[in-house]
């Protein structure tokens, strides 16, 4: 007898096990038939049987009782684990049955062991070679199904689903669903086997006889598909965070899933788990970049109908898309950076960064560590490394606004980078490559600038591949009210009140001033309406007041400003009038206040004034 069992373990097979045992106890003189059945409630598997059938009812027993029974010519007693019992015909003395007990549930006990081993060893190779894969893959469909497909073959499955929680929604998604066109099944989180499952975090086993009520078969409804038997278990990450459930259907070689596939299916779960987690962060950030990308190329507007916008609008559709440089010309305000950003979120490279760099806002000395980044040491400010606007705007776009500005020093070196698509950063050694989009903008005479020899003649070529210009804002007809209303309304928004209509006295004015700051002067002087104005109407008189803004000075003391804030607002409303005298022109401007262009925007900067650097 226990030679053959020896045998049978030596060749690997454990499920032989219970056949050989039965076998080697039949073969003991005056025995004729013998069954070996474990207990799974409420129902007996009959892992081995010889001979005649036993009495099922006397399995019971024993077992309840804990020792052998005898029950007419049939004898039983229960093996060491308390689940599974040995049966004898005829019936033997007590002391035998139990003996011979003892080594029966030894031998079905080690070839349990052996089995499970084997089975572990099988899964945990498996899942190691998947885990690789799962580890290469970003695309959590593909991710999802492969999943599903190696449960299948291991636990010999007929179907997998993994449900994964979206918590905001209580859902349970499914997926892989076959059967269901949208190839996902969506579910209430707390429906079912799944959502117990989810809400214990505990495994549940259903089969045909064992709490098939459970099953929601209004799902196998959906999916044109019965489920006889299933397996579930929770998958949740290391740190106890649930992500979902990953679910059988159909044990294919028995009528339901056993214990070893619980526990099998529970540790295939933890790679799982470990790997979907690292996904699912990947895809939700990957989500939220979309969003945030979409928001940002939805806030961008440019308004206007008139025939120059509307031909600049079409040319920008047209070129958004390919890597061509674009010069972007139009006076102080009147919507380059726009289009700019019109541009860049059309293109393909809308998901990578869009950096502006005002080149007339910073100092000569600066302007290379700005573009170029510098090391640490490198200057006596360098006390950190720190990436260029190049290397922040790899991937995407980086708009030079005010180009003209920028001194021959500068230009030889952005000509230098353009052409080798690398940068150096200042203090080091090392060419980083950078793949940037070049678009610039200038309200300056660029061709003037090369004739005049101030500006590079191959740079000019180099930036000037495609020109946009915008025609200033005195020259867009209509447009100057569909601008004007569409800001009112924007701003009255936000503080809560309704538009005022435009007498036709102002409308009169509107169109008499020569916006000599463009649609930036006219989006200010409409927020001043809306914070200031008061009444449903704009009268000639508001305009009056809010165009000539430093004539508004007592109004600082009538709102009791503390004087450091007052100070500012003076500040404020000083500068503005330079630059609305100088018609935006920010060089000018500064002479007449007597600072330096570079200080004049760094001040203007710290007043949160517009016209410095932007980068997102
Ligand atoms: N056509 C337009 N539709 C809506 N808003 C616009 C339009 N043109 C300009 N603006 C708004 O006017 C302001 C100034 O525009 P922008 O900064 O693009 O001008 P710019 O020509 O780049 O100015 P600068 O010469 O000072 O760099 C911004 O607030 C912008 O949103």
């Amino acid at each position: 007898m226990w030679s053959a069992l020896l045998k049978t373990l030596a060749r690997g097979g454990p499920e032989e096990v219970p056949v050989v045992l039965a076998q080697a106890v039949v073969d003991q003189p005056g025995v004729d038939a013998v069954t070996l059945l474990r207990a799974s409630p409420p129902e007996w598997e009959v892992l081995a049987a010889v001979g005649k059938t036993a009495p099922i009812e006397l399995a019971a027993e024993a077992l309840d009782a804990g020792r052998p029974c005898v029950q007419g010519e049939w004898s039983a007693a229960p093996l060491a684990g308390g689940v599974e019992v040995l049966l004898v015909r005829p019936a033997i003395e007590a002391g035998d049955l139990a003996n011979l007990a003892d080594l029966v549930g030894s031998c079905l006990a080690a070839g349990a062991r052996l089995k499970s081993l084997q089975g572990k060893a099988e899964r945990s190779a498996t899942l190691l070679d998947l885990s690789r894969q799962w580890r290469l893959s970003d695309d959590l469909g593909q991710l999802l199904q492969s999943m599903a497909d190696a449960a299948c073959r291991l636990f010999d499955s007929d179907r997998a689903s993994i449900f994964l929680w979206d918590s905001k929604s209580a859902t349970l998604v499914g997926r892989p669903a076959i059967g269901i066109e949208s190839g996902e099944l969506r579910v209430p989180d707390s429906a079912g086997v799944v959502g117990e499952v989810l809400a214990t975090g505990e495994p549940r086993r259903v089969s045909p006889g064992n709490d098939a009520h459970t099953i929601d078969h209004s799902i196998d409804a959906k999916t044109g598909y019965r489920t006889e038997s299933l397996l579930a278990v929770p998958l949740q990450t290391a740190s106890g965070e649930k992500l979902g459930v990953f679910e059988l259907i159909n044990k294919q070689s028995a009528p339901g899933f056993s214990l070893a596939d619980q526990e099998g299916l529970l540790e295939f779960a933890e790679h799982a788990s470990a790997v979907l987690a690292a996904t699912q962060e990947f895809e939700s950030l990957l989500e939220r970049q979309e969003l945030y990308v979409q928001e940002q190329a939805s806030a961008i507007q440019l308004v206007g109908e008139c025939p120059a916008i509307q031909a600049l609008r079409s040319t920008v559709q047209r070129v958004a898309d390919t890597d061509l440089s674009v010069l972007i010309l139009g006076e102080n305000g009147c919507g380059k950076e726009v289009v700019a950003r019109l541009l860049h979120y059309n293109s393909k490279r809308r998901s990578a960064p869009f950096v502006a760099v005002n080149c007339a806002a910073i100092a000569e000395t600066l302007l290379e560590s700005e573009l170029f980044g510098h090391e640490q040491g490198a200057f006596t400010d360098a006390r950190e490394t720190r990436a260029g606007k190049f290397e922040l705007a790899d991937g995407g776009a980086l708009l030079l606004d005010e180009i003209g500005d920028m001194s021959l020093g500068g230009q030889a070196k952005l000509l230098r980078a353009l052409e080798e698509r690398k940068v150096v950063r200042v203090g080091g050694s090392v060419e980083i490559p950078v793949n940037v989009r070049v678009l610039a903008a200038t309200n300056q005479d660029l061709a003037k600038l090369v004739r005049e020899k101030r500006f590079r003649e191959d740079l000019y070529f180099r930036l000037n591949v495609v020109t946009l210009e915008l025609p200033p804002l005195r020259q867009r007809g209509d447009d100057l009210m569909l601008l004007a209303d569409n800001f009112l309304r924007q701003f009255c928004r936000a503080a809560g009140r309704k538009k005022p209509v435009w007498t036709a006295e102002a409308k009169k004015l509107m169109a008499a001033h020569r916006w000599p700051g463009n649609v930036r002067e006219l989006r200010n002087m409409m927020e001043r309406l809306a914070y200031l104005s008061t009444g449903d109407k704009i009268e000639s008189d508001d305009l009056a007041f809010i165009a000539a803004p430093n004539s508004g000075g007592d109004s600082l003391l009538d709102l009791g400003l503390p004087l450091g804030q007052a100070t500012e607002e003076f500040q404020r409303r000083y500068i503005a009038q330079a630059i609305d005298q100088t018609r935006g022109n920010i060089s000018q401007a500064a002479k007449l206040l007597g600072v330096f262009r570079t200080n004049l925007y760094r001040k203007m900067g710290s007043l949160g004034m517009e016209g410095h650097d932007a980068q997102e």
